[in-house]
């Protein structure tokens, strides 16, 4: 997907909503677990009721590995699902892998051939050949983690050992890569204070902001520093959504919970 057909389903749905698919075998509703695919049904349930209110849809990687080939076969009939009945919504696997060269080669093969999503997350701390091959793929986008969501991002991404922090470096040296319009940053919510200088060394980049709703991140904060011109926002909401009710309503009242985000996010647009 371009940029720009991102940025006008934004405008056209007035919403910048990114539905988490961290979808727990532990925390689905107990009638599901008699379906087929257990995985598969919740996340049809939940695209099904929540995506007239987001414009993007992020499964975790992880919550699919952890069940071997079943979870991998959940995963592939999830995002066939979303290409094939909604082909205009954004899709993110978020797998943050990051390796040498040619290993990066056979994860961009996977998510962006095999898989067919429109963006991967990938850590940048191996450096410029363990991301280009990612951005060898047209209008598919390689989001970095920058400043992450979690306690422990202060152990070295806010650090600055040579005056700059990690995390400034890996926005500033990333823009030197080939291809790196196709580039966006994972920022945390929770970090919503350092967004006013993040936008000044990245203008343009959409930035993917997990950590609103479970992780206490405010989606107020995020808007007042880090939209720009053309939105470049994409806040992810998993759990506060997808597990708002563990009832056999669980799919409407996720619904409600995407209506109201996208209620809060029309107002900044
Ligand atoms: O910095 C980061 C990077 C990724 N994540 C992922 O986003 C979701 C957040 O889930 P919630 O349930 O809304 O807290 C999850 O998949 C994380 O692995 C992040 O939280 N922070």
């Amino acid at each position: 997907m371009t940029t720009q057909a991102l940025v006008t389903q934004i405008r056209e749905k007035r919403s910048f909503l990114c539905v988490g698919l961290d979808t727990d075998m532990n925390k689905i509703p107990e009638h599901l677990k008699a379906e087929e695919d257990p995985l598969f049904a919740f996340n049809k349930a939940i695209i099904d009721a929540t995506h007239e209110y987001a414009v993007a849809y992020k499964p975790n990687i992880a919550f699919y590995e952890a069940h071997g080939i079943e979870g991998w076969k959940s995963l592939k009939k999830t995002i066939d699902y979303l290409n094939k009945h909604h082909p205009e919504l954004f899709t993110i696997a978020d797998a943050k892998r990051g390796d040498i060269g040619n290993t990066a080669t056979m994860y961009a093969n996977a998510f962006f051939k095999d898989l067919n999503f429109d963006s991967v997350t990938v850590a940048p701390y191996m450096g410029r050949d363990s991301v280009e091959p990612f951005l060898q793929f047209k209008n598919k986008h390689t989001i970095l983690l920058a400043l992450t969501s979690n306690p422990g991002a202060f152990d070295f991404q806010t650090g600055s050992d040579d005056g700059e922090e990690l995390y400034k470096k890996v926005l500033r040296t990333s823009a030197t890569y080939e291809n790196a319009s196709q580039l966006m940053y994972v920022v945390g919510a929770t970090k919503a204070e350092y967004l006013k200088e993040i936008r000044t060394l990245v203008p343009d980049s959409f930035l993917l902001v997990p950590g609103v709703g479970a992780q206490g991140g405010s989606l107020e904060e995020v808007c007042k520093y880090g939209l720009n011109s053309q939105v470049g926002l994409l806040i992810n909401s998993s759990r506060g959504i997808i597990y708002a009710s563990s009832g056999e309503d669980f799919a409407e009242v996720a619904g409600n919970k995407a209506a109201e985000l996208q209620e809060q996010m029309a107002k900044w647009l």
